[in-house]
């Protein structure tokens, strides 16, 4: 659905040159939640404008939903853009108009008939859920429903594939949540494919498929959302993954227990996928003579699978410790010894 090849952005001006987007190769498929994320500076707002024409590219190629976007231009870039949606931070609504009215604006562009243009937005009012405030106006309305109606509008011309420019960076953590499941649900139902640009892994986990990690214009690692929270390769990546699995205090709290439990081991463990769901706990129970104590934990949820970390204390004779230790490693779950007692 989407191919970059060997794609580079560099800004000219006159004092000097930035390269924003350097040397990335993509591959998106149709259907797939793709996510891009780094800090600020990184290069994502340059490389989504290139999705959609709204850059061209310094060198490499672009193809988006079989559009050469490099090559092409005038009526045939703008038909292209009708099959390549976005939506915003901050909404761009137009603000004199209803939610009715922002959401026919597009296809009163694409001259749409009225009695089809009706129709099409009751569909739409409803998909994102904003019955009963058709009326309203944007200065009338929260965030959420602001970026509801922002997708509304996007999905009017029925495109192939929406681009999102950190559509949830404005929002509160709870409304974020209900504006990732509906592009879950417009993802799932239209097999919509998305492209979201980021810089908080909460979205990524929560939403993503596969994951590109960018860093000074660089993609420094790509993969499945639960690979890269298994096995995060680059520092930069390893701090995104940090952001949703260990919080800040959690090393803090963990030399406490170090404290409370001289003997025996504290142990973090780290599940992914399957192993997640598996009753290991209530293994090691029934099968060592050991006692376990549950420290602290949190499984979280991906598009692939499930992921977390718990750490338990394990105590009683050191032989029978260490076999559980060896009946943990055979069960595909990361384990690493905080302290040898
Ligand atoms: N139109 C432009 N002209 C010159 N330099 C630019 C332009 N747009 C972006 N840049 C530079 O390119 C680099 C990448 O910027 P870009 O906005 O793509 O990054 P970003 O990851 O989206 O960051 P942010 O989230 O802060 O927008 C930065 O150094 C930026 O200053």
């Amino acid at each position: 659905m989407i191919t970059l090849s060997n794609v580079k952005k560099v800004y000219q001006s006159k004092k000097n040159s930035v390269t924003a987007v350097n040397n990335i190769n993509l591959e998106i498929k149709e259907g797939e939640i793709f996510g891009i994320i780094g800090y600020s500076g990184a290069g994502k707002s340059s490389l989504i404008r290139l999705l959609n024409g709204l850059e061209t590219p310094t060198e490499g190629k672009i193809s988006v939903a079989g559009h050469d976007i490099t090559s092409i231009n005038g009526k045939e870039l703008r038909d292209a853009r009708k099959e390549i949606s976005m939506i915003f931070q901050h909404f761009n609504l137009l603000w004199s108009r209803t939610v009715r009215e922002n959401i026919a604006f597009p296809l009163e562009i694409s001259k749409i008939s009225k009695i089809e243009r009706d129709k099409r937005v009751l569909e739409l009012i409803k998909l994102v859920g904003l019955e009963g405030r058709e009326d309203a106006y944007p200065s009338q309305l929260s965030g959420g429903q602001k970026q509801r109606v922002g997708i509304a509008r996007a999905l009017a011309n029925n495109p192939k594939v929406l681009l999102c420019d950190e559509a949830t960076s404005a929002l509160d953590p709870q409304t974020t949540d209900s504006i990732l499941d509906l592009l879950v649900d417009i993802n799932e139902r239209l097999g919509l494919t998305i492209v979201l640009i980021t810089h908080e892994m909460h979205v990524i986990r929560k939403i993503c498929h596969r994951v590109a990690v960018m860093e000074e214009g660089r993609f420094v690692e790509q993969g499945r959302v639960l690979d890269v929270f298994k096995k995060p390769q680059a520092t930069i990546t390893k701090r995104f993954v940090q952001q949703v699995t260990e919080p800040e205090e959690t090393k803090e709290t963990i030399q406490h227990l170090l404290h409370q439990y001289p003997n025996g081991r504290v142990i973090q463990l780290t599940f992914v996928g399957e192993s997640a769901e598996k009753p290991l706990i209530t293994s090691l129970i029934r099968d060592f003579k050991i006692d376990v104590n549950i420290l602290q934990g949190k499984i979280s949820q991906t598009q692939n699978g499930s992921y977390g970390t718990l750490f338990i204390h394990i105590d009683g004779d050191m032989n029978e410790v260490n076999s559980a230790v060896d009946y943990i490693k055979q069960q595909q779950v990361e384990v690493e010894v905080i302290e040898n007692a």
